[in-house]
């Protein structure tokens, strides 16, 4: 996959390149292209931004270079996405992707990081100050599936937080970036639930022991356990998330009476 992201702080993205997604990068499983928006401004004091029509506080990002910064990373999109044509993981034929954090989005979601996972590449447009000039959107959309994503219902300074937490949930789910696969499959929200509590040595810590079913050795015992756990901790700290989980579904494989 090719990841592109535009932004004015560059450098805030440094972090991707560390840790399991440094090392999918130098395995060539990920390509990760950062650009500086200010590379796509002409005029001495490299403009990002200006006042808003209609007024209000704070300040618009200009239309221009964010269309520059657009147009070279679509091309480079285009030639990866035809050049992958012979890969059966290429939804041929459709634009590239380009997410826009914001909090006016749709909210991020495992089930979007799986989605987004599959896709060939993606470009992520670090909004800042008040935001990016509407049109901006509006003419992307002729090039690219644009998509505003919301982290959450909260605020932030810009987009490059949002974009290295999507980053990240999205480029573990490429086959290869984490070692033992099987780690995807039991986390939260894998299956709908949240994920069930985890223990490790010594089997007794300063007057807490480890649930005793878990030193059992008796694996289905374990599973409806743990089963158990998570239909707990969903409902108590996430009820909404039990109606779209299929609660009734004993993971372990056994049906729950
Ligand atoms: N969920 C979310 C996104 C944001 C952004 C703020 C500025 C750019 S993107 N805040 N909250």
């Amino acid at each position: 996959m090719r990841i592109d992201v535009v932004s004015i702080f560059p450098e805030y993205l440094a972090p991707l390149r560390l840790s399991l997604l440094g090392r999918a990068q130098e395995d060539g499983i990920l390509e990760l292209e950062v650009h500086d928006l200010r590379e796509f401004t002409f005029d001495r004091h490299r403009t990002v931004d200006d006042t808003p029509y209609g007024g209000g506080a704070g300040m618009v990002m200009k239309p221009e270079p964010w269309a520059l910064a657009l147009e070279a990373v679509f091309t480079a999109h285009s030639e990866r996405r035809g050049s992958d044509r012979q890969t059966e993981r290429t939804t041929l034929g459709e634009r590239p992707v380009l997410i826009v954090p914001s909090p006016a989005g749709e909210v991020f979601t495992q089930a979007l990081a799986h989605e987004l996972a599959n896709e060939p590449t993606l470009a992520f447009a670090c909004g800042r100050y008040e935001g990016i000039d509407e049109r901006v959107l509006d003419w992307a959309r002729e090039r690219f599936e644009v998509r505003p994503v919301s982290l959450g219902d909260y605020v932030l300074n810009g987009g490059e937080v949002a974009v290295m937490a999507m980053v990240e949930a999205i480029a573990r789910l490429i086959p290869g970036v984490v070692g033992n696969p099987e780690s995807l499959v039991e986390e939260s929200h894998s299956d709908g639930l949240l994920e069930y509590p985890v223990y490790t040595k010594p089997s007794s810590w300063r007057g807490l022991d480890v649930p005793e079913v878990l030193l059992s050795g008796n694996h289905g015992r374990i599973a409806k356990w743990r089963r158990e756990q998570q239909l707990r901790r969903t409902a108590a700290r996430r009820p909404e998330l039990l109606d779209g989980a299929d609660a009734s579904q004993f993971s372990g494989g056994e049906r729950e009476v």
